[in-house]
């Protein structure tokens, strides 16, 4: 059983890995925010992920760490990205080296390529389109959000290249609970489901990687990510798709 730290613990995507995962690692969990219902019976750092000192008490022993704490907003300002989601995630890269960790799942996003979609759309949301994003594109963000994750992805190759760290980075779609977003064709293609954010950030646990980067999506049919990457890599075997919801 892996021990694994979750940063970001009280959100969305931590909510839909920890439902998945309970029993499956030995957790430890991080966030800013204090614990609240079923996550006060866990072992929880109440911390900011640019504070060093609580990164580093927080990363005792463990195996694995999976960073998702940032701001997930968008349209979110400069100044809440470069301290949230570009220092934070140095911070945690820094302090993952420093304490013996073996692997780092980063959260990115679909945003960090968000620029490759002012062309062939809506085409490429559609079932016609064979147009596939695989992670071997270099980044284009059209947000100030998706440039904070495209420089995570590049703290993730840094900190691989020079401390042989093992780094996966997750361009995640577009998480919701119990069915994709309705009357969104581009919601639709990107749609990530709860059951398989789970099984993708358990395979991001417990697969052997150099430095990645997949895009986190389920087998939707439609859609302009390429998952073989993830099912290469990491062994993903997504069970859901938009297309069964329509
Ligand atoms: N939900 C989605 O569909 C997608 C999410 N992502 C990424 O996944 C990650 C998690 O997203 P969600 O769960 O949706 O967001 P969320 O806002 O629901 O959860 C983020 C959590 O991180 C914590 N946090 C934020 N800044 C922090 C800091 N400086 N120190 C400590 N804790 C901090 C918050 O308190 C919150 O509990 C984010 O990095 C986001 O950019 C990427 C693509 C899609
Ligand atoms: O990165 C993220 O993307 C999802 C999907 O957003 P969209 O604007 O591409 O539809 C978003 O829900 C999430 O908050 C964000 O962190």
């Amino acid at each position: 059983m892996a021990r694994v730290l979750l940063t970001g613990a009280a959100g969305r995507v931590g909510t839909a890995i920890l439902g998945g995962l309970d029993d499956a690692h030995d957790w430890r969990l991080l966030d800013r925010d204090p614990p609240t219902g079923e996550l006060t019976e866990y072992e929880y750092f109440v911390a900011d992920i640019t504070d060093e000192s609580a990164l580093l008490a927080a990363m005792e022993g463990i195996d694995v760490v999976v960073h998702l704490a940032g701001d997930p907003r968008p349209e979110a300002p400069w100044d809440s990205v470069l301290a949230n989601n570009i220092d934070g995630t140095h911070a945690v890269f820094e302090a993952a080296v420093e304490s013996g960790v073996e692997k780092v799942a980063f959260a990115s996003s679909n945003h960090a390529v968000g620029a490759y979609e002012l062309e062939r759309t809506p085409q490429i949301y559609r079932t016609v389109s064979d147009y596939r994003l695989d992670g071997s594109e270099l980044p284009r963000p059209k947000n100030l959000y998706g440039v904070s994750k495209a420089a995570g992805e590049t703290l993730g190759r840094y900190y691989h290249d020079m401390y042989d760290l093992s780094v996966v980075c997750v361009r995640i779609g577009n998480l919701t609970k119990d069915h994709p977003p309705i009357d969104y064709e581009r919601g639709q293609a990107m749609w990530l489901s709860y059951r398989d954010c789970a099984h993708l950030f358990d395979r991001c646990i417990r697969a052997d990687y150099d430095y990645e980067v997949v895009y986190g999506i389920s087998d939707n049919d439609r859609k302009y990510y390429s998952l073989q990457p993830a099912r290469d890599v990491l062994g993903y075997d997504p069970q859901d798709n938009s297309a069964d919801h329509d």
